[in-house]
């Protein structure tokens, strides 16, 4: 056990307890249901990303577990405590993808301004070595790029020494390279036993830094597993077609085709052999403009969606 995590146990956390554990949480916005019912558990020292379209509900459960805004439904726990409570002790941290720097003072002089707000933090050293930004302590923040942004918002966020970190989206605006830096900073660091739970739209970032994805959707869990279970099931290739009154049962029949879909004279067919859709399509029918695509993380959403969840976890 690591000196930080012994520390981190004096706060009231064991270890034995779920980092996050969501029981039947929903989050209405008026008439717009932004979370539907998730159960999720997190075990400590796990890395894991919510992965998920525009409007999916990342950052409202993200939210709703650093208790800045209430379930309408469901309880969401922290480390055993309520998320204000979790909070409160320092247990969680969040680094989010803009805002809340000030461009005129410098790296260090910003983690030591956030640090002077804590009764009890690590030292500002430590949390520049460990966010891999030593060298520009000195800069401007308005000089530091995006990338070296997010780093200092990571070492701010390593303060407290939260067993648990949140970021959402952290990564949006980078270049690869930075992108890259910034990924094996904080796998560095929670390898000594940091619990990280990331929002992102990119099933090769959840792939590539994630030891295990939740595929969210519509506000709902669609799949949970690993990278590589998620890739097998955003594989495969989408065929579309101008097809009036499509035989969708024809078409499901076929081998490998995983799902069929009408949307006005259009039909759309997820399938792994997208040649044999294709063969079939432009001999047996008179279909026209058929298009053949590798089936991105968006038509995997919507093949998952399209089936009853039980099929798919
Ligand atoms: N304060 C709010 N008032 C009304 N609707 C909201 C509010 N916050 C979120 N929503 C809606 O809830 C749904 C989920 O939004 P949320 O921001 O959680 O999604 P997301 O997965 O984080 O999306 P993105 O990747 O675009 O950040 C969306 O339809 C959004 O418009």
């Amino acid at each position: 056990m690591t000196s930080s995590m012994t520390e981190t146990s004096a706060r009231g956390f064991t270890g034995s307890e779920p980092a996050v554990s969501l029981t039947g949480v929903s989050k209405d916005f008026g008439h717009v249901h932004a979370v539907r019912g998730v159960d999720l558990t997190i075990a400590p020292g796990e890395i894991v990303a919510f992965l998920g379209p525009n409007g999916a509900g990342k950052t409202t459960t993200i939210d709703m577990i650093l208790g800045l805004t209430q379930p309408t439904a469901g309880e969401v726990e922290v480390l055993g405590l309520a998320p204000r409570h979790a909070i409160a002790r320092g247990l969680v941290s969040a680094v989010m993808q803009t805002g809340g720097l000030l461009k005129d003072i410098t790296v260090r002089e910003t983690v030591a301004y956030t640090g002077s707000l804590f009764a009890h933090t690590r030292s500002i050293d430590e949390v520049l070595a460990d966010a891999g930004i030593s060298g520009i302590a000195d800069r401007k923040v308005a000089k530091c790029s995006g990338g070296e942004q997010q780093r200092l918002r990571f070492a701010m966020a390593l303060l407290s020494d939260p067993a648990l970190l949140l970021l959402d989206e952290p990564t949006t605006g980078m270049d690869v390279e930075g992108r890259r830096t910034f990924w094996s900073t904080i796998r560095e660091d929670a390898a000594k036993g940091r619990t990280v739970l990331f929002a992102t739209h990119y099933l090769e970032e959840a792939d590539q830094y994630a030891d295990r994805i939740v595929l969210i959707s519509q506000g709902r869990i669609v799949a949970d597993g690993t990278g590589a279970e998620i890739k097998a099931l955003a594989s495969g290739r989408t065929v579309r077609a101008t097809l009036p009154d499509a035989d969708t049962a024809a078409l499901a029949a076929l081998g490998g085709v995983d799902h069929v879909e009408v949307r006005g004279d259009s039909v759309i067919v997820h399938a792994k052999d997208s040649d044999a859709v294709a063969r079939y399509l432009l001999t047996q029918t008179p279909a026209r403009d058929v298009e053949i695509a590798a089936k991105g993380i968006e038509e995997a959403f919507l093949s998952l969606t399209g089936h009853d969840e039980s099929e798919i976890r």
